[in-house]
């Protein structure tokens, strides 16, 4: 197995592929488009930055299945799952008593603007689902539905609008947005102090430096440390690998497994040998959104498995029409890991736990309210 560049859309893009003949070194310099065309004019032959913005192609299937010699695979489970759901509720019910104290100290409750722009049926669940969660923990929402085709200006407007409201103390901006929308620009606008998200480059620098706090923890990564941790499982001096870079979970999850003291290792789609590298964690954190992307011959005898890949797939006989798979082959996980969170009901509902902490904080936090 290789890695190679190809064209997707006509964008660059890297993947994983079987028997690939491409050339790594020739391949990355045409995909980074560095020193050929400039090197007349530049001192040095590096590139200024190089950019991050591939989109991580995992090839689903892309590792054949091949158990290590040395570790025997039981045919039972050995493993718990790790309940997602039962944890999340009683941190929603936590909530729910702070804002009820709250309210009754100083009449004030928690507020959340959702902003969901488009028609993807997967966003409307979550969002519907985070507007639920809300109206049970006694948190006030509000949304605004903005259609597919709208103007990037709609969309300012519409931030700008819940960042000057007192009775907002959070402001979500659902993502993905579709394509013509640039997604930075408008998570630029939002309030620092309303990122309940934690998405705001301010608050991701904050949580990779050395002596400072983001004043949010982005709600998935949050959510996974909540579960290491209520599951009893040491995070210092562990070895951990985090499956995928993304800006809003394997980015911010690596750099809070640092600060809990784990050596952390990153595997994505240009890794060679993640397989092997995954291997050798103590704690997984995966977040390929590539179903069945970890079989048991990635993973160690005893190890922790958070499972955050939530892709759709099409599932007519479901009530929405689809139903999420996670990136672990769960049964196959559960007979070699210790623990392992399913997928629905193991981050999902902890990412929701974790935005309505990010409110209620968020809230005290404007109220001087302890
Ligand atoms: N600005 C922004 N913030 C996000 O936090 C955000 C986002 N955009 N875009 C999409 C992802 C995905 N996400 C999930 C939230 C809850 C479940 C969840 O509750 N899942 C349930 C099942 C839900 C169902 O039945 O479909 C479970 O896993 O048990 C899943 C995924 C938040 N995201």
């Amino acid at each position: 197995m290789r890695m190679m560049v190809r064209s997707v859309n006509g964008k660059m893009a890297i993947g994983w592929a079987k028997e690939s003949k491409g050339c790594l070194s020739s391949t990355m310099t045409r995909a980074s488009n560095t020193w050929k065309d400039n090197q007349s004019s530049q001192i040095l032959l590096s590139p200024p930055l190089v950019t991050l913005d591939l989109p991580d192609i995992w090839a689903a299937n892309s590792t054949h299945y091949d158990p290590p010699s040395g570790q025997k695979i039981s045919n039972v489970q050995i493993g718990t799952v790790i309940n997602g759901k039962s944890i999340a509720e009683e941190i929603r019910s936590r909530v729910a008593s702070e804002v009820k104290r709250m309210k009754e100290c100083i009449g004030k409750v928690p507020g959340l603007a959702v902003i969901l722009v488009g028609d993807r049926r997967d966003s409307q669940t979550y969002v519907r689902n985070k507007i639920k969660a809300c109206e049970e923990a006694g948190i006030k929402s509000v949304m605004a539905e903005l259609p597919n085709y709208c103007a990037e200006d709609d969309v300012m407007t519409a931030v700008l609008k819940f960042n000057e409201d007192p009775s907002v103390h959070g402001v979500l901006v659902q993502l993905p947005l579709p394509e013509h929308l640039d997604e930075e620009k408008i998570l630029n606008v939002l309030s620092l102090e309303k990122d309940v998200d934690g998405f705001h480059p301010v608050n991701m620098g904050n949580l990779a430096m050395r002596g400072r706090e983001p004043l949010f923890i982005p709600c998935t990564p949050k959510g996974c440390l909540e579960l290491l941790i209520r599951s009893g499982v040491e995070i210092a001096g562990k070895k951990a690998v985090v499956i995928g870079r993304s800006n809003i979970v394997g980015l911010p999850i690596s750099l809070l497994l640092q600060r809990h003291h784990a050596t952390v290792s990153i595997v994505h789609a240009c890794t060679k040998n993640p397989e092997q590298i995954t291997r050798e964690a103590d704690i997984v954190v995966t977040a390929a959104g590539v179903p069945n992307l970890i079989r048991s011959s990635w993973l160690k005898q005893g190890s922790v498995v958070i499972d955050v890949g939530t892709c759709p797939i099409e599932d007519p006989s479901s009530e929405f029409g689809y139903r999420l798979v996670g990136d672990v082959c769960y049964e196959e996980a559960l007979r070699v890991a210790s623990a392992v969170t399913p997928v629905p009901g193991g981050v999902g509902p902890m990412t929701i736990a974790m935005l309505l902490c990010n409110t209620l904080d968020s809230a005290k936090r404007v109220y001087g309210f302890a």
